[in-house]
């Protein structure tokens, strides 16, 4: 049995990886931390876990590396952005396995970091040591796993085929991605309050999204005529999900039949992927509450353009399924383990 340490534990994604990880055979939780809870013991912060007995020895703890590191096997940070790239130096320098949530060491340049983030970035030499892992497509390479984002999964699992197999127009590719409110953590901000959010919709970040610059990276590993992407990011009054409509053109020569035996080919072997039958398109209930990321096509000869729509839960597949997802990977665990979840029906 391997033991974790979760960092954020009153978040969002904190409070996931604990719900998945009761269902996960290989793992114990035996440490939790954050910062304004520190001393509450955790079942009486969150009287929903009051009924399981495992929980309730857990009090929530100021965050103490060289503890973390005598207890438990691996750490997940499930912080804002900005702490990992304080708090990560110790893990990194023992090579102590950390599962980063958050964006710190996703780009391994400080300035790109800088300027996406508005923040300091962590040193170059600590970035180079992070490995950026799309649990699909990638297993760890190195003992500090960065999570992708949650945009960025669903927008990298709806893209890939597409670059992997040179199928479409690089200068043509639009991105128009939707979040629930889970996606904005549990801080209470003016555009997430009842009032503003439900029967609204509204975009924000425009053309600014801290995501943008994981999307391209990645992509250039794919395809080295990636081209800058049009990409835009919407609230909408849903507590988890993420709905992503992907918009190219067909390159050439290519037939929407080549672009369907590619995402097929593609995700064949992938447990987490399911490419929709043709006709199909999948929405929200489709993986809310589940690890998956469905994926629908179409396409308008008038217009040569293909539609992608992909669906992920921004908490799981987008965070917590995903981190799971990765840590199964890195331990030769059943990559299944903790995450075989049937949407919420
Ligand atoms: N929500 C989502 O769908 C996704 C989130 N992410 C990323 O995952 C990370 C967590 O997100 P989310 O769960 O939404 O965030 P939340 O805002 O819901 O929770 C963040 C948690 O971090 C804790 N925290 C803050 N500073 C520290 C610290 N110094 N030491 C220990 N704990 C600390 C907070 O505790 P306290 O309140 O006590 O300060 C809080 O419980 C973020 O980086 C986010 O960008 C990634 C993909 C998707
Ligand atoms: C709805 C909403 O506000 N979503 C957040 C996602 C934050 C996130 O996941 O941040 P990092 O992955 O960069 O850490 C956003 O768009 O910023």
């Amino acid at each position: 049995m391997k033991k974790v340490a979760i960092i954020g534990i009153s978040g969002y994604s904190g409070l996931e990886l604990l719900r998945l990880l009761h269902g996960h055979s290989e793992v114990t939780v035996v440490g939790v931390y954050g910062t304004s809870t520190v001393g509450e013991k955790l079942t009486a912060l969150f009287p929903k876990l009051q009924g399981y007995a495992e929980y309730a020895g857990l009090t929530i703890k100021q965050f103490d590396a060289a503890e973390i590191m005598a207890t438990a096997d691996l750490v997940f940070f499930a912080t804002p952005a900005g702490i990992a790239a304080i708090h990560a130096a110790d893990f990194i320098h023992a090579e102590f396995p950390v599962i980063d949530l958050s964006g710190d060491f996703r780009l391994q340049d400080p300035s790109q970091y800088e300027k996406w983030y508005a923040r300091p970035a962590s040193h170059a030499q600590l970035l180079a040591k992070a490995d950026y892992v799309l649990a699909d497509f990638d297993t760890p390479k190195t003992a500090y796993i960065s999570n992708p984002g949650c945009y960025a999964t669903a927008t990298l699992l709806s893209l890939a085929p597409l670059y992997k197999e040179s199928l479409i127009q690089y200068d043509s590719v639009i991105v128009d991605a939707k979040s629930g409110l889970s996606g904005a953590g549990k801080k209470l901000t003016d555009s997430s309050h009842y009032v503003n959010a439900n029967e609204n919709v509204s975009m924000y970040k425009l053309n600014q999204h801290q995501h943008i610059p994981e999307i391209i990276n990645k992509l250039m590993t794919w395809q080295e005529k990636t081209l800058p992407i049009q990409f835009s990011t919407s609230l909408i009054p849903v507590t988890r999900g993420i709905f992503v409509s992907t918009y190219a053109k067909l390159a050439a020569d290519v037939s929407f039949e080549q672009v369907r035996e590619a995402y097929e080919k593609t995700y064949r072997d992938s447990y987490f992927v399911t490419v929709c039958e043709q006709g199909h398109l999948p929405d929200l209930h489709h993986v809310v509450g589940t690890n998956v990321t469905a994926i629908g096509l179409g396409y308008n000869p008038l217009t040569n353009t293909l539609t992608v729509v992909t669906v992920i839960d921004n908490l799981v597949k987008g965070a917590a399924g995903q981190a799971i997802q990765n840590m199964n990977h890195f331990f030769n665990f059943d990559e299944k383990a903790g995450l075989d979840l049937l949407p919420i029906l």
